[in-house]
């Protein structure tokens, strides 16, 4: 099974679970894509949900495809929140953030009574680091936060646009620092670390937030939970 076919077999499982009359969460992401392209199937079949976006591109996708997508301040709780993930550990412990979304996907989750995470195997790692943790900051104390994240030995980059030229904004006009700092030890006590800098909107990792992540391979897939 390729990658693309696990993201598209793990989001159609994940919009299999959304029931009438439910709020729904759309994540941000290529696997999300999957799951709201298979939403919007069912929509189109007569499904009845409400969603709420937790990316422009999500709230834009999820529209072309018929979906009602209002705003937090219309619908502040949310029923499922389905989104996906750069690393998967034990506990479901994630980081997020790879497409920049990080802020507005833990309000998102954060809103929700349940959020499942769908992932393809590949995601999931004994300990997370790995992937580069995504830091959102306020755009006037970048080097106020990329001092401390150095003395902290999180190794901070600025991510940049595609073409290199300018620095990524983020939905909410923040730029996002992306953290080369290896295995993290104790995830807690680095978010709590990040999260005591000035200037920090939000970071990637996402933890105890997670109930179950669907994670497509092989063998299909299989479910994990928190
Ligand atoms: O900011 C983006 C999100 O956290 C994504 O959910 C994450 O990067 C996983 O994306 P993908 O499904 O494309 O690997």
């Amino acid at each position: 099974m390729t990658q693309d076919d696990a993201k598209a077999l793990v989001g159609k499982r994940a919009a299999a679970m959304v029931e009438d009359g439910m709020r729904v969460g759309l994540g941000t992401g290529s696997t999300s894509v999957q799951f709201i392209k298979a939403l919007g199937a069912r929509v189109q079949q007569g499904l009845k949900i409400r969603a709420v976006a937790s990316s422009d591109s999500s709230a834009e996708l999820g529209r072309s495809l018929g979906i009602e997508v209002v705003s937090l301040e219309e619908m502040p709780e949310i029923d499922l929140y389905i989104d996906g993930a750069d690393e998967v550990a034990p506990g479901l412990a994630l980081i997020k953030g790879g497409g920049a979304a990080l802020l507005r996907e833990k309000i998102v989750a954060s809103s929700s009574k349940r959020f499942v995470c769908v992932v393809d195997e590949s995601k999931l790692v004994p300990h997370l680091g790995k992937f580069p943790l995504p830091i959102e900051i306020i755009k006037m104390a970048r080097p106020l936060v990329e001092d401390k994240l150095f003395k902290l030995g999180l190794n901070p980059m600025l991510r940049m646009q595609k073409d290199g030229a300018s620095p990524l904004l983020t939905d909410e006009q923040n730029y996002i620092l992306d953290c080369h700092c290896g295995v993290i030890e104790d995830p807690e006590k680095t978010a709590a670390e990040i999260r005591a800098i000035v200037g920090v909107v939000e970071h990637g990792l996402f933890l105890r937030m997670a109930e179950v992540a669907l994670v497509a391979g092989g063998n299909g897939v299989t479910e994990y939970n928190g």
